[in-house]
């Protein structure tokens, strides 16, 4: 039961200004910080400054933490009452509420603004997804990230019944039958703009190697599976890996070939009887790897490329990476050793794995288009709060010119990442697969280049608008610590930055017409 809180005035709180009986007042309400003191992080000097005890310490305290310390339990329980007829004004945000925030929404989204995209099932769904996300993900996002686990299998069970795991395919026929967020949205009106709200949302928590750990392997790992898989080998692979009982990887790259998907080494052999492949191989910096109970593999063989799946067996090793993101996602290096696979496994034609990889590849990338720019817009959140309440030289840092040449930048890059999204989204949903690789590959690959470079400038002016915190685990800047750490890795992962910019510009140069001269 909460303890009572008692009614102060200022003047009561300014006698309790010693040390053996200290009192401050942050936002309104009273603390008695008399026994914390001697455990606080900080240090004690800070509280016996005669402009701190026993009195209003909201701008310092705010000039120094982040709110979640206050809501933290140990610290709650300091305060002892509010002062007389005072309100306070800081809150947390309410799990599935929009932020206030300037920029901190797509624009869109929000009811004051108008959107030829989304409609009122669009903002219906984005409301019951972040509240989804704000209750049940991100408590664990920011726990996992802690102790380096795989997320909770309780959230990964609480996603696949609410039909989120369904969801992070995309529309399409994997969802008939299933009950949406509990009825809230048809299987048939989710549509790409869903999709989109429902990939930036999951990412809302900033821990950018979580989402990945959230069975991100079945986005890229179970499509060839639906779309190529043996009727009986599909129905129980996307039925065990949708219900969140199993999961799934792609694994493609190799130590030897990245990007270069024709310089894989695994071998894939048949038996002499035909009736099975025999692999041998590696595979290296596989998301979900580590925990994955099937492993969708490019193989070589006598044919040429091909792709089969792979369950977990004797054989199959895989090894944690140490990446400069998170364990959490179960990066993995893993070795397949004589394994002996059913040919009914492959996945497309002996030899068309090309196909079967690069039919993937737009949807992916979109998909990262969608996690990245949101992120790039929680940056540009966090920078524009902090700007209000830090203090440089006697004034708010937003005081300094170059800090808001910097927050121009960071906003402008972040809205332009969102609405050229938003329009390649638009595209997506009126063209079949076909048109959608013949005429999107290149400006999705641009889009994902664009998007990975601003993020990395984002990351880089973040830095120095938050300065020392924003290379610190803890504390202030811990959001900025941890982009800066691991934004590196969206402009690697899909295709590499560059190898994107050029893919685009060549599908351009390949369009232009025979007459095309100045
Ligand atoms: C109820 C009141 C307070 C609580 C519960 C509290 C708690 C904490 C905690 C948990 C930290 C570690 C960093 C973090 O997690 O953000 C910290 C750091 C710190 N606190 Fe406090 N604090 C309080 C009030 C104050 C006040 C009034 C001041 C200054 C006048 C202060 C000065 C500092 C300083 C200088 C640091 C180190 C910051 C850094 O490393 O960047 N604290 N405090």
């Amino acid at each position: 039961m909460s303890k009572e809180l008692k009614t102060f005035t200022r003047e009561d709180v300014a006698k309790h200004n010693k040390p053996d009986d200290l009192w401050i007042i942050v936002d309104a309400k009273v603390y008695d910080v008399t026994k914390f003191q001697g455990l606080h992080p900080g240090g004690i000097s800070v509280f016996l400054e005669a402009d701190i005890a026993g009195q209003d310490a909201t701008e310092a305290f705010y000039g120094l933490h982040r709110h979640e310390v206050l809501e933290r339990p140990q610290y709650k329980r300091l305060q002892i009452g509010v002062i007389q007829g005072e309100k306070s004004v800081i809150y947390s945000q309410v799990p599935g509420e929009l932020s206030k925030i300037p920029y901190a929404e797509p624009l869109g989204l929000l009811k004051e603004y108008h959107s030829p995209y989304y409609t009122e099932s669009h903002r219906k769904f984005l409301h019951a997804i972040r509240k989804f996300n704000d209750e049940v993900i991100t408590p664990d996002a920011l726990a996992r990230e802690e102790d380096g686990k795989r997320p909770s299998s309780s959230v990964i069970n609480q996603m696949a019944e609410n039909g989120i795991l369904a969801m992070n395919m995309g529309p399409g026929k994997h969802l008939e039958g299933r009950t949406l967020l509990g009825g809230l949205i048809k299987p048939g009106e989710f549509d790409r703009f869903h999709e989109l709200i429902l990939m930036q949302e999951l990412v809302r928590h900033g821990m950018r190697g979580y989402r990945d750990g959230q069975n991100s392997g079945a986005t890229i790992g179970l499509p060839p599976v639906i779309h190529f898989g043996h009727p009986e080998l599909r129905d129980r692979i996307v039925d065990e890996v949708l219900s969140g009982r199993k999961f799934i990887s792609l694994a493609i790259t190799e130590a030897f070939a990245g990007s270069d998907v024709a310089g894989l080494k695994t071998t894939a052999k048949k038996t002499p009887d035909g009736k099975h492949w025999i692999i041998n191989g590696t595979k290296k910096w596989i998301t979900n790897g580590t925990f994955s109970d099937y492993f969708t593999v490019g193989c070589k063989t006598d044919k040429g490329l091909t792709v089969i799946l792979v369950e977990r067996q004797d054989g199959v090793e895989t090894k944690a990476i140490k990446t400069s993101y998170s364990s959490t996602a179960g990066t993995a290096y893993i070795t397949f050793e004589n394994i002996k696979v059913p040919v009914e496994n492959t996945l497309g034609p002996e030899g068309g794995g090309i196909f079967v990889i690069l039919s993937n590849f737009n949807h992916e990338r979109w998909a990262m288009c969608c996690g990245a720019s949101r992120n790039m817009r929680l940056i540009v959140e966090e920078c524009l709060k902090w700007v209000n309440q830090r203090k440089a030289f006697g004034k708010p840092l937003h005081a300094q010119p170059v800090i808001r040449a910097k927050l121009a930048n960071m906003i402008a890059k972040s809205e332009a990442a969102q609405h050229w999204l938003e329009s390649i989204t638009f595209q997506m949903q009126h063209m079949d697969y076909k048109q959608q690789a013949q005429l999107l590959a290149g400006p999705i690959a641009l889009l994902k280049m664009y998007i990975t470079r601003s993020s990395q400038e984002v990351a880089r002016d973040a830095v120095q608008v938050f300065g020392g915190r924003g290379i610190t685990k803890t504390g202030m800047g811990k959001l900025i610590e941890h982009y800066h750490r691991t934004v590196p890795f969206d402009a690697v992962l899909g295709g590499a930055e560059d190898v994107l910019g050029d893919l685009g510009v060549r599908q351009a140069i390949k369009a232009l017409p025979k007459n095309a001269k100045l």
